[in-house]
């Protein structure tokens, strides 16, 4: 297991503050934030490459703040790949394993099985030099990987790749956390890929843990506006719970002609930030057909956004309110700006966010 506490690190007159963060072997942890949020230098410290002000960083229990960054026993693939680049491919490859003095025969299997996956096998004699953006990414993960390390830090490491491969490459990270019981450290911009790989993730904002647990509830349930804006939720409006029975509010929503009900906020308090995913939004244009959803809104369409695989409906429903659906739906529902809908969203699907401030 891989614990960081209160972790404090400075970079220039950057500070990243009282970190506090777990993996459990065999675990996938994303660390998602906006640029410049401090994701890299919380990584760098886990390795190494940092020193800490504060905390400690913790492997198995035992202590590795203080130790060199080749005897922490971590993978790594940064940013900025670090391909040594007066060795060959092949021979960048090998580097980790042979510097951690496994022979040849443990780690031969695995690295044509990585090789084979990522197709990198035509590239094996090249100079990193001569390699392009996702070639040099390909190469950094399976030369991270194939030392075998029983912890990886990965930093963005399939940016520069093309959907189809990032994808494939998703699973290959997947199949070897469940054979080899790997844990990962993920830092990424993309919030599919952190969805997809992680179990849990944890939410920087200018150097501060704003939000940690696992992806549903952290996706699902944004602690802040903040977190639900940058989650990308569509849809945060103003709002004033009325009251609460069996669990579930009946809150109004902006100006009050419309309401809503939703499951309880976490504390109590009339003012919330009502915020739905898109993804969360069923449209259909004839009333009336059967829905378990709670809420029910006649809409009129105000604008279009195409877009793959899910293009974006502006509504107005009384409130601005934003739904995801697929091409298909949107030729056979024959949606056009002016056009009426009826919204269907559960209650389980509004998630109200306290606001202290009001
Ligand atoms: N050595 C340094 N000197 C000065 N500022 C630094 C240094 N290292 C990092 N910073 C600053 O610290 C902040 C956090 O940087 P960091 O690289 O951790 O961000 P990030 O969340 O990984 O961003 P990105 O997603 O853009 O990679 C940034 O504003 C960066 O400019």
């Amino acid at each position: 297991m891989l614990e960081l506490e209160s972790l404090t690190v400075a970079a220039g007159g950057f500070r990243l503050h009282e970190v506090q963060l777990s993996v459990a072997e065999g675990e996938c942890h994303a660390v998602l934030g906006p640029s410049g949020s401090g994701k890299s230098t919380l990584l760098k410290a886990v390795l190494g490459l940092l020193a800490p002000e504060r905390g400690c960083v913790r492997l198995d229990g035992r202590d590795i703040t203080r130790l060199p960054v080749e005897q922490r026993g971590l993978g790594y693939v940064p940013q900025q790949l670090g391909l040594f680049p007066h060795l060959t491919v092949r021979d960048n490859l090998c580097y980790s394993a042979r510097a951690r003095r496994l022979p040849e025969p443990q780690f031969r299997p695995l690295l044509e099985k990585l090789v084979s996956v990522t197709g990198i096998g035509p590239l094996l004699d090249r100079f990193p030099s001569t390699l392009s953006g996702g070639e040099r990414q390909r190469v950094g993960l399976v030369r991270a990987l194939v030392s075998q390390p029983r912890v990886v830090l990965l930093d963005e490491p399939f940016s520069a790749l093309h959907a189809s491969l990032r994808r494939e490459l998703w699973w290959l990270v997947r199949e070897l956390q469940r054979q080899q019981r790997l844990t990962v450290l993920l830092v990424t911009h993309d919030l599919t890929e952190a969805f997809y790989l992680a179990d849990r993730v944890t939410v920087l904002l200018e150097g501060r843990v704003v939000q940690q647990g696992d992806k549903t509830a952290v996706f699902g349930k944004p602690v802040a506006p903040e977190v639900a804006r940058f989650l990308g939720v569509e849809t945060l409006v103003p709002g004033r719970v009325l009251h609460v029975v069996d669990g579930l509010a009946t809150v109004e929503v902006g100006s009050g002609r419309t309401r809503l009900v939703a499951l309880a906020p976490s504390e109590p308090g009339p003012h919330v930030l009502i915020s739905i995913r898109g993804e969360d939004v069923v449209l259909q244009r004839e009333e009336g057909r059967p829905s378990s959803a709670r809420n029910r809104l006649k809409a009129r369409v105000v604008s279009v956004r195409p877009g793959t695989p899910l293009a974006c409906v502006e509504l107005d429903a009384g409130f601005p309110l934003y739904a995801f659906i697929t091409g298909p739906a949107l030729e056979e529902l024959d949606l056009r700006p002016g056009a009426t809908v009826h919204a269907h969203i559960k209650a389980t699907a509004v998630h109200l966010i306290p606001r202290h401030h009001e």
